[in-house]
């Protein structure tokens, strides 16, 4: 079907207060979606994000003999099929927008006998696969991708799964969260030991999570990589699960209210876990005022209430180091730094370069079109704030998003700290992690009389 793009103008608006809950999680919501479909017996879920990516999983692990439907009260329960058990799907699986989809599902895939054809949109075929088929091709499975720019391996494609399949022991080339839970997932209907060595640490919710259905998990250190060892076929056991707010959601309105004169806002039951938590430390490092209310746990996650008042910020050079504990808010943070006093330096940020957009590209020519001062390197970006003074907005342009839910909801941000306002191209990407990020924005910030 072709893609009909909805255009939004963001005005400058008056100061965030009050308190709001931000969504699930969504790398939670996906994973505890698959790991319910692998265990025997009924999961429940509460808190999933019902967005269009957490939907698209659930539509595929249904189309895979897993049973899940949604109560009433917004409670969804699981009938896992058990490890081993999926079912070969009678048409494609559609993974939308979702490169957690694509990627957690064929390593899901890759050790079952079955062979299933995976589809995405624009956005998503073209992105790169091959970051799982060269391990998941080591384990026994094989693929026929289509051929992507610069000789790279895209949907739609073709996955035979192996069965059984071979236990590897796979050293991620790149920090990627999504590669290292393929591995895993596909190790779990693999018999012996597979072995994921991470040289540098990304969210570990798979980690947590496969403990928490009873999976064989070692993970040691060594040489500063953490090396995670999966024990193959165990009987998962069905959980009760709650999934806490999605810290990168929080993110948008983290910064929005750090901008915008006057705001007092608290953001109730935002994930803190420390690999997804770097924006926080980054943006106290520039000045912000962000407290942490009543830290607690929630479904084997660290969470805490967030109140966040105006503050100036200032620029500063971000430590690569803190790049994967916050890859997806460096869009809302280059806001952010594009109205802080002097310059903030971001180096790191290759992998920026393969999500649902090149987020350094589609972010150096959103912050130019609204009269911010930004060059792009290769890795990074460097920007010039403004020091408070509003972003001038777009005039007669509008903002290209390339199907990027984060560039819209980040440039909705500056809009809010602009003067005339910022006119985004499409705003119905935003449904695939944030569905009620408009009405929120408009709850929480009224508009000038
Ligand atoms: O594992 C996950 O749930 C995710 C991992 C990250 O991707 P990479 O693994 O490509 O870094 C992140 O950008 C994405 O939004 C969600
Ligand atoms: C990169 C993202 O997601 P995905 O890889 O699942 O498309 C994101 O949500 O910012």
């Amino acid at each position: 079907m072709p893609h009909t793009p909805s255009p939004q103008t963001f005005r400058p608006a008056g100061p965030l207060r009050g308190s709001i809950a931000v969504p699930g999680d969504k790398s939670i919501s996906h994973r505890s979606l698959i790991l319910g479909a692998m265990a025997v017996g009924e999961t429940r879920v509460s808190g999933l994000l019902e967005g269009e990516d957490v939907l698209a999983t659930a539509a595929a692990l249904r189309a895979m003999g897993a049973d899940i439907t949604r109560e009433d009260d917004g409670t969804w329960h699981v009938h896992g099929v058990g490890v081993g058990g999926l079912l070969q799907p009678a048409s494609a699986i559609d993974c939308g927008n979702s490169g957690t989809s694509a990627r957690l599902l064929m390593g899901l895939v890759a050790s079952h006998g079955i062979t299933v054809s995976f589809t995405g949109d624009a956005s998503l075929s073209k992105r790169p696969m091959g970051r799982v088929i060269d391990p998941l091709s080591l384990m026994g499975a094989s693929f026929t991708a289509s051929p992507g720019a610069n000789g790279t391996q895209c949907f739609p494609l073709m996955l035979e799964g192996a069965h059984p399949a071979v236990p590897i022991t796979y050293r991620l080339p790149m920090p990627s969260a999504q590669v290292k839970s393929a591995v895993l997932l596909a190790g779990l209907n693999t018999p012996g030991i597979t072995t994921v060595i991470e040289p540098v640490p990304t969210r570990d919710h798979s980690e947590r999570m496969l403990r928490g259905f009873g999976a064989q998990l070692d993970i040691t250190e060594e040489d500063g990589a953490r090396i995670i060892r999966l024990t193959g076929q165990p009987e998962l056991q069905p959980q009760d699960l709650t999934v806490p707010g999605d810290p990168s959601s929080a993110a948008f309105f983290i910064v929005a209210a750090t901008l915008v004169e006057g705001s007092d806002l608290t953001i109730r039951n935002v994930g803190m876990n420390p690999t997804r938590a770097g924006l926080v430390g980054v943006l106290r490092a520039m000045g912000a005022d962000i407290e942490e209310l009543e830290p607690r746990e929630v479904g084997g996650e660290p969470v805490a209430d967030l109140r966040v008042r105006h503050a100036a910020l200032k620029g500063i050079e971000v430590d690569p180091a803190v790049v994967p504990s916050m890859v997806d808010e460096f869009p809302v943070l280059f806001v952010a730094a594009a109205l802080a006093e002097g310059t903030t330096l971001t180096r790191g940020l290759d992998e920026l370069r393969v999500k649902e957009s090149d987020r350094l590209a589609t972010m150096a020519a959103a912050l130019e079109a609204v009269g911010a001062r930004v060059e792009e390197s290769e890795d990074g970006l460097t920007i010039h704030g403004t020091g408070g003074e509003p972003l001038r907005g777009t005039a007669n342009a509008r903002i290209k998003t390339h199907l990027d839910h984060r560039i819209a909801m980040s440039m909705a941000v500056a809009g809010l700290a602009s003067r005339d306002g910022v006119e985004v191209d499409d705003v119905s990407p935003i449904a695939t992690s944030f569905p009620r990020f408009e009405s929120m924005l408009s709850a929480v910030t009224p508009r000038p009389a």
